[in-house]
């Protein structure tokens, strides 16, 4: 797969000395989906801005197929942009919505005929040309939105939160529309959400951003799996996280015991801290426990129940089970060596990377 667009130590300060994006690198392939995700405020709506040609970095570059587009005004750039609100016109059927840019630029009549069809047909709203936009649901707005940003053929497609206005249920319909979508276009996707269970669900690749910066980059397994930083480990989903300390190569200590670990590169006796996903976490009895906990509380959230408990340092544990147990019960909690994940403090993602691989290429 090739790189479609890069962007090169990009910086955006807004005109009253804000800054929303420090240091920005990264790359994009054709034909993936990728999510930018982060809380609000963390930089990723400027990020799409700066790709669309909305927004200019105050430095830095943009390229797209290899050539610098930072200056190319947005109407020249093969990049559409699916808006949170859809920015459709009420006044104007299916049709004329989704032929508007072809109208603009002169297209023959027949040939928007078609590619207006076309388009309807990719997002199933065969039969709709002539509906005005008052009588669809939020769910076929956002489809027609889609299919004005696809009649034009872009390579890549940005979406800016563009489910958030949906309900649940439709929401979950959509992502999995969107994502059929994307693999019969075959282009790339951009899409902005905050939501991470959203992202994970969606992407071949995931940036997590906090505060202007890129956190970690990869796919959702990478992202999930083996979380850089505290703010990656807690931004996306629930995690155990403690203090510890490195004893050597693959052994840790936290919570007063050491443990076998599959991490390494690490100086012994540097702090660190230490992530454990509650579904790694079994409850067992107190023998074959590698820890020892009291429960504190149970939810039973549908498919798993969600249980609190507090070891003897007073450290409290999240643990999803498939199977009850008792408040107030001492239990075992078990877990593989692999289950811990490591995390230094400070570490940046690069670094994160080349530690990893130098242990990769020892084994
Ligand atoms: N024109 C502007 N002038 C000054 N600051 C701005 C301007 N536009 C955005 N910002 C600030 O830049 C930061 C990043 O904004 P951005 O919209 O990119 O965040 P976001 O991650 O998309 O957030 P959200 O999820 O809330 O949309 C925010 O703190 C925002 O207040």
């Amino acid at each position: 797969m090739s790189d479609i667009i890069k962007l090169n130590h990009v910086r955006k300060e807004y005109d009253d000395g804000f800054v929303a994006l420090k240091d920005i690198n990264l790359t994009i392939e054709s034909g993936k989906f990728y999510s930018l995700l982060g809380p609000s405020g963390s930089g990723k709506t400027t990020i799409l801005r700066i790709i669309a040609g909305f927004s200019e970095p105050t430095s830095g570059k943009v390229f797209f197929d290899g050539d610098d587009i930072t200056n190319l005004d947005s109407s020249k750039r093969k990049i559409n942009t699916v808006f949170q609100n859809y920015a459709l016109f009420p006044h104007m059927n299916v049709f004329e919505n989704v032929a508007f840019g072809l109208q603009i630029k002169k297209k023959d009549k027949q040939e928007i005929k078609m590619a207006v069809k076309e388009a309807l047909h990719m997002v199933q709203l065969d039969g709709f040309a002539n509906r005005e936009i008052s009588e669809l649901s939020g769910g076929q707005q956002q489809r027609v939105a889609i299919a004005r940003a696809i009649v034009n053929q872009p390579k890549v497609l940005l979406l800016d939160e563009s489910l958030s206005a949906l309900d649940k249920r439709l929401r979950k319909d959509m992502q999995f529309e969107l994502r059929e979508i994307q693999k019969k276009l075959g282009i790339t996707f951009i899409f902005v959400t905050h939501d991470q269970e959203e992202a994970l669900a969606m992407s071949d690749e995931i940036f997590v951003l906090n505060e202007g910066k890129i956190q970690q980059s990869g796919s959702p397994v990478d992202i999930y799996d083996e979380p850089v930083n505290d703010f990656v480990a807690r931004f996306i989903g629930d995690s155990n996280i403690l203090s510890g300390r490195m004893i050597k190569d693959y052994e840790v200590e936290f919570g007063n015991h050491r443990f076998e670990c599959a991490d390494a590169g690490i100086k012994p006796g540097e702090k660190v801290e230490v992530v454990l996903r509650p579904e790694d976490l079994d409850i067992t009895d107190i023998e074959h426990g590698k820890l020892r906990v009291m429960v504190e509380s149970q939810l039973f959230l549908g498919d798993h129940f969600e249980i609190k408990a507090i070891d003897s340092d007073e450290n409290e544990w999240l643990i999803h089970s498939t199977n009850p147990t008792k408040i107030g019960k001492e239990v075992g909690v078990y877990f593989d060596p692999e289950d811990i994940h490591v995390m230094r403090f400070g570490e940046s993602e690069a670094e994160f990377d080349k530690r990893l691989e130098a242990y990769e290429g020892e084994e």
